[in-house]
């Protein structure tokens, strides 16, 4: 049997280390990066760190900034045009899982190098060569440009607001559920799986379970390995040339509450929920997913995240439907709404 093509194209180079963003210069030399340079970046992350970064550039030459306000394709049709007009040899995406989706949709459509640098363990978009934009008629992320390098400051990404930290790990620990909807989808419809990406994925999970026992503890340890598990999770996906063994069906319920209630929670956060119910479903320790999320502080009922309990409903029962091509343990009809308010009402999603 032929083998089909399959290439993988992983980030150049990967810094973490604490306080590395204050060697930026560096950095950027050792990757051979030339201006013009654009940076993309948040208003809130602006303010935090853009004198830092801004001092440690200029001396490149012509160096532009653009603010991002989400990532709707509105905001990437804006920037692309600015990106037009200064004609980078590099983008810099700096900030959360949307600033960055915006720098590396818009790098991938002008092809341009593209360096992530994230100031928040939120998301593992941080590697991954795929990016979740608003408006393009799926909640689901789609081709980007894989990162040139990735950026990973310690220090920076300890000091986010300890809810982004916590929705970073609900991202992660996801991977459990995703990977089993990996493996059933292969073995009932003959999709292929790649052992080696899913358990790479499961490790990121692991290390996310690892991060919740002692980040009370060691928060700069445990956002390091969130970070180094967030990376690797986004390394796997690379590896895939998809999101499957980052997204299955816990994915799916996190889009469906955001098509019903847009912007009512994190994307981590309701990946974290929906990692309960899933592993619910899958007849797996959900209880322990449970207690990780709630021993850190991140939410496991609708009620902490102020969405009623038909949202979380309806969003199990049209779960199936966002991404029908994807096989998950919801199969292709879905679950009924009595079944899915017993699952919500078992595991304590809703009361
Ligand atoms: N491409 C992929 O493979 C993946 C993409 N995603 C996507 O990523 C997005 C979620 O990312 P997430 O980071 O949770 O949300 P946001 O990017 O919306 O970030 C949340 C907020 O945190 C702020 N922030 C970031 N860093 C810091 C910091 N160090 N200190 C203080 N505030 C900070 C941001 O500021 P500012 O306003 O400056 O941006 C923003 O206001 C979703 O759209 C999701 O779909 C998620 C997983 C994978
Ligand atoms: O969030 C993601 C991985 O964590 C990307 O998943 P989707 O492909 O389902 O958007
Ligand atoms: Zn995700």
């Amino acid at each position: 049997m032929e083998l089909q093509e399959h290439v993988i194209d992983l980030p150049k180079k990967v810094y973490v280390g604490n306080g590395i963003l204050s060697k930026l210069g560096d950095y950027l030399y050792q990757l051979n990066v030339v201006d013009p340079i654009l940076v993309i970046i948040g208003p809130t992350v602006r303010k935090l760190v853009l004198g830092e970064i801004l001092n440690k550039i200029t001396w490149l030459g012509k160096v532009e900034m653009v603010e991002v306000n989400n990532s709707s394709i509105e905001e990437v049709n804006r920037t692309e045009e600015i990106a037009k007009r200064v004609n980078p040899k590099f983008i810099l995406g700096i900030g959360g899982g949307k600033t960055i989706d915006v720098a590396k949709y818009v790098a991938y459509r002008l092809n341009i190098n593209f360096i992530s640098i994230p100031t928040a363990p939120s998301h593992d978009g941080i590697t991954s060569p795929f990016a979740s934009i608003k408006g393009l008629g799926k909640p689901v992320s789609v081709k980007a440009k894989t990162p040139y390098a990735i950026i990973a400051d310690i220090l920076v990404l300890s000091s986010a607001p300890r809810r982004l930290i916590n929705a970073g790990i609900g991202d992660t620990i996801g991977k459990l559920v995703a990977i089993r909807d990996w493996k059933l989808a292969s073995k009932l419809t003959g999709e292929y799986y790649g052992d080696y990406t899913a358990s790479l994925a499961l490790l990121s999970a692991k290390h996310a379970l690892a991060c919740a026992k002692i980040i009370h503890r060691d928060l700069k340890y445990s956002v390091r390995l969130l970070t180094e598990a967030l990376i690797s999770s986004g390394v796997a996906m690379g590896m895939a040339g998809s999101t499957r063994p980052a997204s299955g069906s816990e994915h799916l319920f996190a889009h469906a509450v955001d098509l019903l209630q847009p912007n009512a929670a994190m994307h981590g956060e309701l990946v974290g929920i929906g990692t309960i119910l899933m592993a619910y479903v899958h007849g797996i320790n959900w209880k322990e997913i449970r207690n990780a999320l709630n021993k850190v502080g991140a939410p496991t009922t609708a009620r902490q995240l102020g969405i009623p309990n038909d949202i979380i409903i309806k969003a199990l029962t049209i779960a199936h439907t966002i991404r029908p091509e994807r096989y998950t343990i919801l199969g292709d009809r879905g679950l009924t709404w009595g079944s899915a308010e017993k699952i919500a009402r078992d595991t304590g999603v809703i009361e």
